[in-house]
């Protein structure tokens, strides 16, 4: 069987990458992760995607390519990023569900307390990051 598939996108604007902090559950409060969330069946994962933005930050978004490799998740899922991009780059997305949403900068992602699955991310939301910066 495939396995299920979590979403998260890496919103990148002005060289900062966007990341919310959990409210809940207990032992997952406080830190942070990428806006996503499960697959539904019969979704695309870009659809998927644009559907988790909208109902978590209240933005629209444009799904760009695959970033990092899938990362395992506990029960059989995997964590899947995508780049993307605010499809109105003024724009502020807020935390619906969330305890906070902030953007932080390249040198910053080292130190921030993300869930275990985006911590194997980094390096890769660290090319990412510093790529749209340079250019
Ligand atoms: N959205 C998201 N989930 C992540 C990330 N990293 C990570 O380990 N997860 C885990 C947390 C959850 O166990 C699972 C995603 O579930 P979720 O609660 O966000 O998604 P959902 O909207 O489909 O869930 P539900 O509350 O409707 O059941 O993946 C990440 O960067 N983004």
């Amino acid at each position: 069987m495939k396995p299920s598939v979590v979403v998260g996108a890496a919103i990148v604007r002005g060289g900062l990458l966007l990341a919310q902090q959990r409210a809940y559950p207990a032992e997952a409060a406080g830190r942070w992760e990428l806006p996503g969330g499960r697959v539904e069946a019969g979704e695309s994962e870009p659809d998927a995607l644009r559907r988790e933005c909208a109902e978590e930050l209240g933005v629209a978004v444009a799904v760009l390519g695959r970033v990092g490799a899938d990362v395992p998740l506990p029960g059989g899922k995997v964590l899947r990023v995508f780049g993307a991009a605010l499809a109105d780059p003024v724009a502020e997305p807020r935390a619906v569900e969330h305890r906070a949403v902030r953007w932080f900068a390249a040198a910053e992602l080292p130190a921030v307390d993300w869930l275990p699955a985006d911590r194997a991310l980094v390096p890769a939301l660290l090319d990412l990051v510093s790529a749209a910066d340079s250019g």
